[in-house]
């Protein structure tokens, strides 16, 4: 089982001349499902870019399973939020194609490859082609080509933001089903509140600049909803509510550029407050 471990890392791109990210510790193993929250600009995708070895830290150690992270690999699963697939190919292609890179064979890696799409409920789907299918219907291609490749750990970015809010409950309630079933630790990034509380066992709130984990917390909404209790109950029990006036208070107390709230808190675009 995937443990990933920070260690007091730092970000810095080339000629910026300051770190975006600083001093960021922390773990994720078995079980969990860690959500990062934070106004736009806080770093949540340089964050996200480290680990999945897309960028090098400036400073600390980023390790999965004790081995340094140096670079891109199988053992970290990305979705993105576009889903980033190959619109003229199939369905059953852009899951299997990380296999295809990999030599496995047709036959093998179309059988894994259905297995995945009947995970996320796209049985049926395997000859569409990618532009005849829904906004989540990829991105449900997504979870299931990044599942494909059989990572350590899943690596969301944002992969729920473009979707309107039916749908997007939708794929978040999905997502805690493989997440549960594949037992797969998995790291999603949002700038939506109540996805957030939603989805995480653990929740870490990035904010300042550069940005650093200005609060931790551990929630059990997303487990209880794999446990079989019903979304539209969890979601208004009274303390999945104060849950999330409580880490909406913590987001305005951050400087941000820009902070969306969920459509229950009515929305919100705030200029830059610093
Ligand atoms: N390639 C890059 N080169 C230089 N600076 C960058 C680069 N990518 C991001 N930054 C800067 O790093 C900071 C953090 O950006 P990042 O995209 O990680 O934030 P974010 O929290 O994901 O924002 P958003 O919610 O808007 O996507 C920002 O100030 C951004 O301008």
């Amino acid at each position: 089982m995937a443990y990933l471990e920070l260690q007091h890392v730092a970000a810095r791109y080339p000629g910026s001349g300051h770190d975006v990210l600083a001093d960021i510790s922390l773990t994720l193993g078995p079980g969990q499902l860690l959500v990062v929250l934070g106004p736009s600009g806080s770093g949540k995708t340089t964050l996200l870019n480290l680990i999945a070895g897309f960028e090098a830290p400036s400073r600390g150690s980023l390790t999965l399973d004790g081995e340094p992270i140096a670079g891109p690999g199988a053992a970290q699963g990305v979705v993105f939020q576009e889903g980033a697939l190959l619109p003229w190919q199939t369905v059953l292609d852009n899951v299997a194609f990380g296999l295809q890179l990999r030599g496995v064979p047709r036959s093998e890696r179309e059988g894994i490859a259905l297995c995945h799409l009947a995970q996320v409920g796209l049985d049926g789907f395997a000859r569409r082609r990618i532009w005849q299918l829904s906004g989540g219907q990829r991105q449900r291609v997504g979870i299931a080509r990044a599942l494909a490749a059989d990572p350590r750990i899943l690596l969301m970015d944002e992969p729920f933001g473009a979707l309107d809010a039916m749908t997007r409950e939708q794929v978040q309630e999905l997502l805690l089903a493989v997440w549960h079933q594949a037992s797969k630790p998995v790291l999603l990034i949002t700038h939506d509140i109540e996805e957030a509380v939603f989805l995480a066992t653990d929740l870490i709130l990035l904010g300042g600049q550069p940005g650093r984990i200005v609060e931790r917390l551990q929630l059990d909404f997303g487990r209880r909803y794999a446990a079989g209790e019903p979304a539209r109950a969890l979601k208004s029990d009274p303390a999945f509510i104060a849950m999330r006036e409580h880490v909406l208070a913590h987001v305005f107390a951050q400087p941000v550029s820009a902070v969306s709230v969920p459509a229950t808190s009515g929305m919100v675009e705030t200029g830059v407050r610093q």
